[in-house]
């Protein structure tokens, strides 16, 4: 098209702290490169409880909550900003269900197969619609524009 917008799709992807802990980084970038996403950005960040709770502000009433920003905050997190063609439900795909434990009877060759426990702790996390991922990425990367037109950040000057 000649104008920078290109049919690829973005997410927001995580690996969790039992997933930084564990060593399952290397792994788990392995895989994601091989599905053919391009890693367009990554940030290696130790959330406080304050971010914890915003980024899963729509879980706030739920009785597993405060074991869940527990949980997060308990060690540094990698954040990533993956792009592909359907990346959202491909990323999804590939993670696999919630619940670690189902993961790997379901899906044994998912990744929360691979490095998540239990419902909790389940290794990664990813996006669930385009608008979500929209948001998630603005929530870490803030100057970063989502959806295709990402090199026209200085045409306000
Ligand atoms: N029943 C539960 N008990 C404990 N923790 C839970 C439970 N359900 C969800 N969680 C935690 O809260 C996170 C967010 O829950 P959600 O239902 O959005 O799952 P998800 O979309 O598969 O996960 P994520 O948003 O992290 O990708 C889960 O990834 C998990 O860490």
């Amino acid at each position: 098209l000649g104008n920078g917008v290109s049919s690829e799709e973005r997410t927001l992807a995580m690996i969790k702290p039992d997933g930084v802990s564990g060593n399952y980084t290397d792994e788990i970038k392995r895989i994601v490169v091989e599905a053919s996403f391009n890693i367009v950005k990554e940030m290696l960040t130790q959330l406080d409880k304050d971010t914890a709770s915003a980024f899963y502000d729509e879980h706030s009433s739920r009785s597993f909550f405060p074991d869940l920003v527990t949980y997060m905050t308990s060690g540094p997190v990698l954040v990533m900003v993956l792009e592909k063609r359907n990346a959202v439900s491909d990323w999804r795909g590939l993670i696999g269900p919630t619940d670690a434990q189902r993961a790997k009877i379901s899906h044994p060759h998912s990744i929360r197969a691979l490095c998540g426990k239990n419902s909790q702790k389940n290794c990664v996390h990813g996006s669930d619609s385009t608008s979500s991922a929209e948001r998630e990425i603005k929530f870490f990367f803030k100057d970063f524009v989502s959806g295709g037109i990402a090199s026209q950040q200085h045409d306000e000057l």
